[in-house]
This record gives C-alpha cells, sequence and structure tokens, in this order.
C-alpha cells in the first residue's frame, strides 16, 4: 500500500514538475489592469502573472475587486486604457466555477454539464461526446451515482461539485474559482479543498493552473503555491507569498510550523492593509 502511495506521489512529481522561476511559462497576463465603473475605480494598475502548473490563491478585502479580477483574465471586461490581459500560453483554455453552482433546475446533474458543450455556434463536440464527457466529469467528481438527479436532489456540495464538473468537462487548462466553496460548511468545505487539490494533480484532467479567490487565509496557505494580496478599492496587489509547504499537499499538512507560521504572517499583513 505505502509502495502504492509513494509511486503516486512520484507520479503526480513528474506529472507537475516544480519549474525554476526564469523557465516558469506564464499561461496569462495582467499588466498595469486599472479598472473603473463609471467614477468609481475599482482595481489599480494590477500585474499578475499566472504560471504553468500553479495554484494560485487571490486574497483581499470584500469588494476590493477580486472577482472583477477573475471576469477581466476571462476576458468578459476589458481593463482600462494602457492595461493589458494577454494569453501567452498556445493551449490556454479557460474554465470558471462561480460562489453559487448556478445550476438549471429543469435539468438533471448529466444536463447541466452536458448543456455548455453543446451551446454556441462552432460546436466542439457532437451530442454524444458532449454526453460522455459530460458523464466522465461526473465521475471524476464522484457523481457517478448521481447524474441523473435533479439539482434539489443534491445536497449543497454535491451541487458545486457538479459546478465544478460542467468547468471541467470543457477540459479547461486555467480554471478561475470564485469563492467556490464559501456557502459550504466546515466539513464539506474541507472535502472539497482536498478533492480539487486531487483534480489538479490528477493525469485525467487538462488542468494545469488554478486562480481561486478566498475569503479563508488557512484554505489559502493549505491550497495554494502563491497567495496574492490585494488592497482595498481601487484595489492593487499588495504583497505575493510563496507557500513553503510540500507537493502534493495532504491532511495534516495544517499541524506543520510553515502552515502556522504562513498564516501568522498573511494575517499579520491583512491587518495592515
Ligand atoms: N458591473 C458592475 N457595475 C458597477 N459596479 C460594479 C460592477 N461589478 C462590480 N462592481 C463594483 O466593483 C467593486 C468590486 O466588486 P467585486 O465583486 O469585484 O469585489 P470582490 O472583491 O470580489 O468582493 P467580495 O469579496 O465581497 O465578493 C464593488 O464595489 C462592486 O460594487
Amino acid at each position: 500500500m505505502t509502495a502504492v502511495i509513494k509511486e503516486q506521489k512520484n507520479f503526480i512529481a513528474e506529472h507537475r514538475p516544480l519549474q525554476e522561476s526564469k523557465e516558469r511559462e506564464v499561461m496569462l497576463s495582467l499588466s498595469d489592469c486599472s479598472l473603473s465603473f463609471g467614477e468609481v475605480q475599482v482595481l489599480n494598475q494590477v500585474n499578475l502573472d499566472v504560471y504553468r502548473n500553479e495554484f494560485i490563491s487571490i486574497l483581499g478585502p470584500s469588494g476590493c475587486g477580486k472577482s472583477t479580477m477573475l471576469r477581466l483574465m476571462l476576458q468578459l471586461l476589458g481593463p482600462d486604457k494602457g492595461g493589458q490581459v494577454t494569453y501567452t500560453s498556445s493551449d490556454l483554455s479557460l474554465g470558471m466555477v462561480f460562489q453559487k453552482p448556478v445550476l438549471m433546475p429543469w435539468l438533471t446533474a448529466v444536463q447541466n454539464v452536458t448543456l455548455p458543450l453543446e451551446l454556441g455556434n462552432k460546436k466542439k463536440f457532437t451530442k454524444q461526446e458532449a454526453r460522455e464527457k459530460a458523464e466522465s466529469a461526473l465521475r471524476l467528481v464522484g457523481l457517478q451515482d448521481f447524474m441523473n438527479h435533479f439539482p434539489h436532489q443534491l445536497s449543497g456540495g454535491m451541487q458545486q461539485r457538479a459546478a465544478i464538473a460542467r468547468a471541467l468537462a470543457a477540459d479547461p487548462t486555467v480554471l478561475l474559482m470564485d469563492e467556490p466553496f464559501g456557502a459550504l460548511d466546515e466539513l464539506t468545505r474541507e472535502k472539497l479543498n482536498f478533492e480539487l487539490l486531487r483534480l489538479w494533480e490528477s493525469p485525467e484532467t487538462s488542468l494545469s493552473s488554478i486562480v481561486m479567490v478566498t475569503h479563508s487565509i488557512q484554505e489559502s496557505v493549505l491550497l495554494s503555491d502563491r497567495v496574492v494580496m490585494m488592497s482595498p478599492r481601487p484595489a492593487g496587489v499588495t504583497d505575493v507569498i510563496q507557500v513553503p509547504l510540500p507537493s502534493p499537499r495532504e491532511a495534516g499538512m495544517e499541524e506543520l510550523p510553515e502552515f502556522h507560521y504562513t498564516v501568522k504572517e498573511l494575517r499579520k499583513r491583512v491587518k495592515h492593509l
């Protein structure tokens, strides 16, 4: 058993090799991005590179512009003049998971996951392919026995799993997540955090990088390689902290001194904002 776990760890390490900073590949970048809604300036000169094979958390005060930053990354919004959002990687494909699962109540789990794959003018998948991709994504998130359940028949955690499956079914290389577990109870949240890491590390998904907005300092330290801290609005990046925990992350790492030290350091910096 131990040998199998060790083998899996080695596989994960090979699958997701740590890159030296000078050779790290940038997947997408925000350069000097400011953004205003009318008179209200929300973002101020935000600079951030998202690298291949990394997990980034974004922490910042409520209303500072974290979701707006994700919408910039998705190019649903454009920055003010002078700013630039650049997609640098040739295999970049973005997926999004929102705080609320936003499932169609009249569709089953598998129909909800299939729907976006069938929409749009340039249909990438046939009906049959879309269905197979949806079923395989639902299996990945552990909902194989609930494919034909309607959203009201699923718990909050299961609904969020379905929303993650919906994003994964389109084979994104970068997954953007806006407080995906914020509305869940602590135990479910903890469970889903580790499930998310497992999905990220799995060779069965196309995921390379994850950018997650969270309000939890502990969650950000446990999950991420880097924590990006934002100031109050108009928000800029005040700090980028490299988390010194070993990879892959595992349950129990919250007991390590590096974990406590990093949480303490982030708390100190949040207080100074
Ligand atoms: N479409 C919009 N039109 C006008 N103002 C907007 C729009 N979207 C966001 N805002 C404003 O931009 C600011 C930043 O919003 P955003 O949702 O990005 O913050 P946030 O950091 O994600 O907040 P929270 O942590 O509370 O979720 C807020 O003051 C919000 O009211």
